[in-house]
């Protein structure tokens, strides 16, 4: 089992590391490198502790650091929330080679790679993921972005970070409901590509998420290392990349039904079910998949089911969904675990006979 330091490459367009370990913040300089001379770090409240201790230490190297405090979760996805970061960078005068930090769940991830992304179009950024669900997914791969009130990640950019520091020891903060939410992209890791992760949280999934112990570290480095392996065969998603949506596609209009205010997770919980059920109809699934499915999300406390009156709302939101090609609606769905593809040209009824099995 795996307890120290592990790094995990990212290659293809872009080339940068994942590093997982404890206590590896002493690091952040070096990952920043000697030409950077000022930093912003983006950080929510809840984190607020612990980047005025990174501004601390940093200060010492760095001609200024900086906090941008941000609204919490999904609040922090806004464009007037990137105006408030772009205000900040343009009033210190920030030149292209100063930075962004990172710091925080993937909502604050998502939003400072965006920030990075256009300020100058374009300055280094790392990431410092403090969830889980940003540590297996959202700081991993260079999709940043931010929410309209039309619907999920709809304005963004492919921006690649310099490095990811996945600190386990930042989760002690996080409750375990959260946790759990993150435990949703490692179970999609699972069921698109990595069936050891589907092993380790049947054989004990209290061990599996919890960030004290070797196997945690083993579940979150296997998830890990699925994103990194299909981000770097496809960076700009042109094809492989989709599969990492899965569940997605109903996950992102539950998220929007529900106004942002559930977690990602549990929304993603309800889209692969939601997916599972839809191979099994309109593709080849087997009924112990699907099972598998169900047996492995309620183990983590994840919801499986969403009301039945809810589908002609989530099906509109659909249509506005990135994989959608001239209007239709394109799923991943698995043939087996481990064994993805692209579900399209569904008939309508079908979709809403498989929302049936997952209705309440
Ligand atoms: N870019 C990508 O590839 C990608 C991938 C997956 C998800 N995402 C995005 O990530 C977001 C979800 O990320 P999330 O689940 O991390 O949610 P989040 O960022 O909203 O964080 C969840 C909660 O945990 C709190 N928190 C964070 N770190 C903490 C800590 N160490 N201690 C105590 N509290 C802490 C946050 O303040 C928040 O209240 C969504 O916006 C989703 O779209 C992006
Ligand atoms: O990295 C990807 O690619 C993913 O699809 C990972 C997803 O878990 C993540 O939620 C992503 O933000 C979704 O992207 P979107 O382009 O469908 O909004
Ligand atoms: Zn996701």
């Amino acid at each position: 089992m795996t307890s120290a330091v592990t790094t995990i490459p990212v290659t293809g367009d872009t080339e940068y590391e994942v590093i997982v370990g404890r206590g590896i913040l002493g690091r952040v300089p070096e990952v920043l490198g000697d030409r950077v001379n000022k930093v912003l770090i983006v950080h929510t409240p809840t984190v607020g502790r612990l980047a005025e201790e990174l501004r601390a230490s940093l200060q010492q190297k760095y001609a200024q650091v900086l906090l941008a405090e941000v609204p919490d979760a999904e609040a922090a996805k806004r464009v007037e929330v990137a105006a408030f970061c772009w205000q900040i960078l343009g009033q210190a005068d920030f030149t292209r080679t100063d930075a962004v930090i990172g710091l925080g769940g993937g909502a604050v991830t998502d939003l400072a790679g965006f920030v990075a992304a256009t300020w100058l179009r374009g300055v280094k950024l790392v990431q410092i993921p403090t969830t889980v669900l940003g540590m297996v997914d959202a700081s991993v791969g260079g999709k940043t972005g931010i929410n309209t009130a039309e619907g999920k990640n709809l304005v963004g950019a492919f921006y690649a970070p310099s490095a990811v520091l996945c600190d386990i020891e930042l989760l002690a903060t996080l409750p375990k409901n959260e946790i759990l939410a993150g435990f949703a992209e490692v179970a999609k890791c699972g069921f698109i590509a990595e069936p050891e992760i589907l092993q380790l949280l049947e054989a004990n999934v209290d061990r599996a998420t919890d960030p004290g112990t070797p196997e945690f570290q083993r579940v979150v480095e296997l998830a890990i290392g699925v994103k990194a392996r299909v981000v770097s065969e496809d960076f700009r998603e042109g094809g492989l990349r989709e599969i990492l949506n899965y569940g997605h596609t109903l996950g992102h209009a539950i998220e929007h039904a529900e106004r942002y205010q559930w977690r990602h997770g549990v929304a993603i919980s309800i889209g692969m079910m939601y997916a599972a059920e839809l191979g099994r109809m309109a593709g080849s699934l087997s009924d112990e998949a699907v099972e598998r499915h169900r047996n492995i999300l309620s183990s983590l406390t994840l919801p499986l089911v969403y009301p039945a009156g809810r589908w002609p709302g989530l099906l509109a939101a659909m249509q506005r969904d990135k994989k959608a090609r001239a209007g239709m609606l394109r799923f991943i769905v698995l043939d087996d675990i481990a064994k993805p593809r692209v579900l399209a040209g569904v008939d309508e009824s079908v979709l809403q006979f498989a929302y049936q099995e997952i209705a309440n």
